[in-house]
This record gives structure tokens, C-alpha cells and sequence, in this order.
């Protein structure tokens, strides 16, 4: 069976300056190899700077490998190709409001996707854009609001929007729901999981909460200083963690603050 998504040893390199004319290489990413299957949630995690936006803006595109390729359904993707990777991989960020534009409506932002990558007609475009409201459960009337209109889990129901309107195979998110509080952001995840089963889309998310990864991910990504050092099912990561690393980052939030807690009271 093909993978839906293939990363093959990509890695990236930034250039930092040193001084007045040096420059420094800084390694974000070290060769790490992965595949996904369609349907399938990837959850990522690792402690801050180890890599985790770097792998989702390479696999959304929005930054090119420093080497190494990425196959979608088999296929060679070309970081260039923004045409196919704006139609089947799509990404949400972290700040809904400020990904969204505040100039325009809601409606129009929906809009803006299709008219540039279907050949669908004014009249069915509008229709899309109504489906799709319903289905993130936002109102008909929410069309014509402006993001600043909206709670911050109402927003980020507009982004989910704007990302499955193409009905992508895969969606990246990067930390998506750490802003909201807990009760949105159960709705959110909740409503990830619904469209999922409903579109089939495979999910690829970072995240810091052991929580929501072991309640939504098939498998685990751990990385730590730009190397990827764990790739398992979340059953096998769960109970058979090989690094030490891996089995902190998956203690549950409150045992990890209790220990904070009497760390920092020794
Ligand atoms: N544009 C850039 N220029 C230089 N270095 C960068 C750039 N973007 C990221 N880095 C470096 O690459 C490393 C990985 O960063 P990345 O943002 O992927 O980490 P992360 O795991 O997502 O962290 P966080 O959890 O804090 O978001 C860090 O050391 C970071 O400083």
C-alpha cells in the first residue's frame, strides 16, 4: 500500500549572523525519515526549539527543505508546487486571529480559497462556503461577521473552515489549541475528530499536552534538539517508552506540574 505522506531524511539549516560579516549555521532539523497513512493522526512532540514547527511548516510548505524530498500519495512533491500543496496539505496555527484576515468577512475569507483552486461557479462556491459553516458548527449569519466578531474558539472554528474547504488529505497544526481554554479546546479536538472520520483527512499536529496527544494520535513523533528520536504507536509509546526523554514528555500535565512543584520547593 502507498503511504499517503513519505518524508524522506529532510532536514533543515538556517544561517544566523555571527558578528558583523560571519554567519553561523544553525540545525533545526537533523535527517529524520517518516511515512504517514491516509485517515492517520501523527501527534509531535519535544521540548521547546527541538523542532516541532520546522517538520509541520516543511510538510505545509511554508518553508523548503535545507535537503531530502516529501511524497504525497507516492508522488514527488515539489517544494515549489504551491498549487497542489495549497489544495491537499493545509495548516493552522497557533494565533486563529491573527491568521485570519481582519479586513474581511468571514465569507469572504471561506470564498477566497475556492475561487483561486476550483473550477466551481459563484453560485456553488457560496453553497461550499455554507456547508462548510454548518459544518464547523458556526451560523449561516456568521458569513457576513469579521473575525473580531468572534470568540477565540469561534475563530478558530473559521480556520478549520478555511483549511478543509478544498477537502485537503492532510491538515498541520501547530500548536492550534494551546491558547484556548480547556472546555473550547475539548470542543475543537472533539470537532477535528468528527471531520476526520467524516473526510477521511489524515492530521498531523504538534503538541506539549500528553493529554490531547493520547487522546487523538494513532502514533508519536518525539524529538529532541532537532532529532527525531521515537516514532511508535501511541498504545506502544505508552506502555514501552525507550527513551527517558519520551516518557517525561508523555507524563500526564498534572504529574508533571506536581513535579515542578516539589522541585521547586526542595
Ligand atoms: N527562522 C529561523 N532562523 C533561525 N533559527 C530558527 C528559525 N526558526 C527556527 N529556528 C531554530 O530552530 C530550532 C527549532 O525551532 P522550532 O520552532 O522548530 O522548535 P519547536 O519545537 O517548534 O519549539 P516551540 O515548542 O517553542 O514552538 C530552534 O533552535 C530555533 O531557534
Amino acid at each position: 500500500m502507498t503511504n499517503l505522506l513519505e518524508v524522506k531524511n529532510i532536514s533543515k539549516y538556517y544561517r544566523a549572523k555571527n558578528g558583523w560579516l560571519k554567519q553561523r549555521r544553525i540545525c533545526a532539523l537533523q535527517p529524520l525519515s517518516f511515512s504517514i497513512q491516509r485517515g492517520e493522526t501523527i501527534a509531535i512532540m519535544g521540548e521547546t526549539g527541538s523542532g516541532k514547527s520546522t517538520i509541520a511548516r516543511l510538510i505545509a510548505g511554508a518553508e523548503t527543505p535545507s535537503s531530502g524530498e516529501i511524497y504525497l500519495n507516492g508522488e514527488l512533491l515539489n517544494p515549489h508546487d504551491y498549487q497542489t500543496r495549497c489544495r491537499e496539505i493545509r495548516m493552522i496555527f497557533q494565533d486563529s486571529l491573527s491568521s485570519l484576515n481582519s479586513q474581511l468577512t468571514i465569507g469572504r475569507q471561506l470564498l477566497e480559497p475556492l475561487k483561486f483552486n476550483s473550477g466551481c461557479t459563484h453560485a456553488e462556491q457560496l453553497e461550499r462556503v455554507y456547508v462548510i459553516l454548518q459544518k464547523v458548527g458556526l451560523l449561516p449569519d456568521h458569513f457576513h461577521f469579521y473575525p473580531h466578531m468572534l470568540s477565540s474558539g469561534q475563530q478558530q472554528r473559521v480556520c478549520i473552515a478555511r483549511a478543509i474547504i478544498l477537502e485537503p488529505q492532510i491538515i498541520v497544526a501547530d500548536e492550534a489549541f494551546a491558547s484556548l481554554d480547556p472546555s473550547i479546546r475539548a470542543q475543537i479536538i472533539n470537532l477535528i475528530l468528527d471531520l476526520q472520520e467524516d473526510m477521511g483527512i489524515s492530521f498531523i499536529f504538534a503538541s506539549h499536552s500528553p493529554e490531547i496527544v493520547k487522546h487523538v494520535a494513532d502514533k508519536i513523533l518525539i524529538m529532541h534538539r532537532g532529532k527525531m528520536i521515537e516514532f511508535d504507536s501511541t498504545q506502544a509509546l505508552l506502555t514501552n517508552p525507550k527513551e527517558q526523554i519520551s516518557k517525561n514528555l508523555l507524563q500526564s500535565e498534572q504529574l508533571n506540574k506536581a513535579l515542578k512543584h516539589t522541585t521547586t520547593q526542595e
